[in-house]
């Protein structure tokens, strides 16, 4: 099969699961890019396929009758928003078929499923693009060029926390590993991190613990502190948390001043992400206005796809991230430090990806059998 080609002046998506994210953030995001609409919906809950699909107009379909979408012409790309371990599920056998894919973070639950994305992708031609909706957020782009530039000096070591109380009827709070904190949570200091220093760590370590009486289903630390030694004499430490308050920053500092982000992570109405830095023993504050980071990462995606341009955030950057969390798991079990072989990725975030969209609202209600849940 080869890579679909548009045939009109907006990339038609198809959105693979009405979860919330699909529901409370990239749905809403689409209409304003001008470059992408929804044509249609999979889905397994049969209220979804009805209400949601029809609040869209959207054609909808099962799990089940997905092999069928992919031989109708109704779509030319798909953004899958499933559970982590369910993405190359749907991801290979699209990209195989020359559809092309946003696929949500994190890639997937090994470097294996990644790498046979990555192939399906190669195979076809189809462009492949992980969600990183930070790498199109202005705030963050600039502070990662001005670490990566030396404004800070030789940057020394970066620090992070990320946490979030999770709801136990979340389908995060009943699986393993692969849906915990690290990956779920993690990716984001991960990224962040790699993008900074611009280089891909060749040591892990790692300590978890469980919360008494946390009421979660799944077998994985609910709070996990993780360490990265970079090359360059060069560390980076992380705390991520399904139990403690919502809390996220991180810092980055250097021979010659630090930055300090806060809010740094997240995203929606009202959410600027904001920046000090102290140079010299002067502090600068940075605030950007609050964008709709998901408008911002579909209008990227659906240029590269018009206009034939690899993604920045491609297979590869997924790849070398979920590659760092095989090693925190590993960490975990074994109490040992992990080695990881030496790499340098030749892509990094660029300022030029920076959308500014304004920020959409999202639905006050989900549809479905996650609507009980508020959107967020
Ligand atoms: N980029 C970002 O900022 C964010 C990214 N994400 C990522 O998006 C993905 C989905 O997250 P989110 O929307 O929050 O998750 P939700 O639990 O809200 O939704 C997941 C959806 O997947 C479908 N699904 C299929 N099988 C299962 C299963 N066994 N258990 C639960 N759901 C199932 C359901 O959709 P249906 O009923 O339609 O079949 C469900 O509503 C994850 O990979 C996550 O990491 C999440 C939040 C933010
Ligand atoms: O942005 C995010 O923050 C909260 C997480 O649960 C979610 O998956 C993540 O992408």
């Amino acid at each position: 099969m080869t890579a679909k080609k548009i045939t009109g002046d907006k990339v038609r998506y198809g959105v693979v699961a009405g979860g919330n994210i699909s529901q409370a953030a990239f749905m809403p995001g689409v209409d304003q890019t001008g470059n992408s609409v929804m044509t249609a919906l999979v889905t397994s809950d049969p209220t979804k396929a009805d209400e949601l699909a029809s609040k869209y107009n959207l054609k909808s379909y099962s799990y089940e009758e997905f092999d069928k979408l992919l031989q109708e012409d109704v779509v030319d790309a798909f953004y899958i928003a499933t559970p982590n371990f369910m993405h190359r599920q749907f991801a290979e056998p699209a990209l195989k078929a020359g559809y092309h894919v946003l696929l949500e973070k994190p890639m997937e639950v090994s470097v294996e499923d990644c790498q046979a994305i990555i192939n399906a992708s190669e195979q076809s031609g189809a462009k492949l693009m992980i969600a990183y909706r930070l790498h199109f957020e202005p705030a963050t782009l600039e502070l990662q060029r001005k670490c990566r530039e030396g404004d800070f000096g030789d940057l020394r070591f970066f620090s992070s926390i990320f946490s979030q109380p999770l709801d136990t009827d979340n389908h995060r709070a009943k699986y393993d590993y692969w849906a915990g904190p690290v990956p779920d949570m993690g990716t984001y200091p991960i990224n962040a991190v790699r993008n900074v220093f611009n280089s891909e760590p060749i040591e892990v370590s790692a300590t978890g613990i469980r919360t008494p009486d946390r009421g979660f289903e799944g077998d994985f630390d609910d709070i996990v502190q993780v360490t990265l030694k970079f090359p360059g004499e060069r560390i980076a430490q992380f705390v991520v948390s399904y139990t403690g308050e919502s809390s996220e920053r991180y810092q980055v500092v250097g021979t010659k001043g630090m930055a300090d982000m806060k809010p740094c992570y997240f995203f929606g109405p009202g959410v600027k992400l904001k920046y000090t830095t102290s140079i010299d023993k002067k502090e600068e504050t940075f605030e950007h206005e609050n964008t709709d980071q998901f408008s911002g990462e579909t209008h990227y995606f659906s240029e590269c796809i018009i206009q034939n341009i690899q993604p920045e955030c491609d297979g590869e950057e997924g790849l070398l991230d979920v590659r760092i969390m095989e090693a925190v798991k590993k960490a975990l079990e074994t109490g040992e430090k992990q080695k990881l072989a030496p790499l340098q990725r030749l892509r990094t975030t660029q300022e030029s990806q920076a959308r500014k969209f304004p920020q959409v609202t999202p639905p006050k209600h989900m549809i479905g059998k996650d609507s009980d849940k508020p959107a967020e």
